[in-house]
């Protein structure tokens, strides 16, 4: 159980930087889709947004899988134990999976920019509304279903906690591989400081791509280590069966529109 990442098969267009979802450029009646450019300067500062309230329980870890997209480690979310609240939430929200999107260099990867800076990749910290909704699937379907928490990787430093998630993707190398992954706490992927936000109503990045998501990207980077970005760049989009094996790198979506959304900090 948990949620998981799925999505159409779209053609691999190439561009200049190969991004994984050409996908439709615009889904129809999509005003609020994503990923976007943080435009720093034109955020606003909302004095009314909450620092964030994460409680994750590391027991609640189930599994760790490569489906074709990303690799995604998933939560026990049949109850309340690893929940976010706080931020511009009302209702509690409930950890189903995270996963991350990164490029084939390190010059490129993530899937939100901040002033047009690209970061070598991304974390998507995925939740869903447990206080409105009783399912992940139907969450992923509310205007206010879902919570993502983005959080920018930088190379730098090794990052101890990563590691153990690192070591595990050997064993996943090929799409549809799953191998059990427990006691791994989530909390240890983010920044120090998560009280810097910016927050925006948008959509998921990958099919459905529906308009469900309140988006929240942390300020703070985390770094990881060249040698652990590179494991992730040896998994392969490919099941084992097919002859052509494809190196599962890109796997962002192209920018969207603002569509004139207002994104707000929770910094000044
Ligand atoms: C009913 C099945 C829907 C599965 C959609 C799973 C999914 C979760 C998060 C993201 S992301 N990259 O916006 O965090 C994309 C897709
Ligand atoms: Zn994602």
């Amino acid at each position: 159980r948990g949620c998981n990442l799925t999505a159409c098969s779209s053609k691999y267009v190439l561009s200049q930087m190969h991004p994984m979802w050409q996908g439709p450029l615009v889904v129809p009646g999509g005003d609020r889709q994503s990923p976007i450019d943080i435009v720093v300067r034109k955020s606003i500062f909302d004095s009314k947004l909450k620092p964030l309230v994460t409680k994750y329980d590391p027991h609640t870890c189930q599994q760790i899988w490569n489906n074709g997209y990303s690799f995604l480690v998933e939560y026990d979310d049949t109850t309340d134990k690893s929940t976010l609240q706080g931020g511009p939430m009302e209702d509690k929200f409930r950890l189903c999976q995270f996963h991350f999107h990164w490029g084939e260099t390190n010059a490129w990867g993530s899937e939100h920019t901040v002033d047009k800076k690209l970061f070598p990749a991304e974390l998507h910290l995925v939740h869903w509304n447990s206080d409105k909704y009783s399912l992940f699937e139907e969450a992923v379907m509310e205007d206010n279903g879902l919570a993502v928490i983005g959080v920018f990787l930088k190379v730098g430093k090794r990052h101890e906690g990563l590691q153990k998630l690192v070591d595990a993707l050997p064993a996943i190398r090929h799409k549809d591989s799953v191998v059990e992954f427990n006691r791994f706490d989530p909390g240890c992927l983010l920044p120090t400081n998560t009280d810097d936000y910016w927050t925006y109503h948008g959509s998921l990045t990958t099919p459905p791509l529906t308009e469900s998501v309140t988006w929240l990207i942390m300020k703070q980077h985390i770094e990881v280590s060249h040698e652990q970005l590179a494991v992730f760049r040896s998994l392969l989009f490919t099941s084992a069966e097919e002859d052509m094996q494809k190196s599962m790198v890109n796997n962002f979506r192209v920018q969207q529109p603002l569509r004139g959304r207002a994104v707000r900090s929770s910094f000044s």
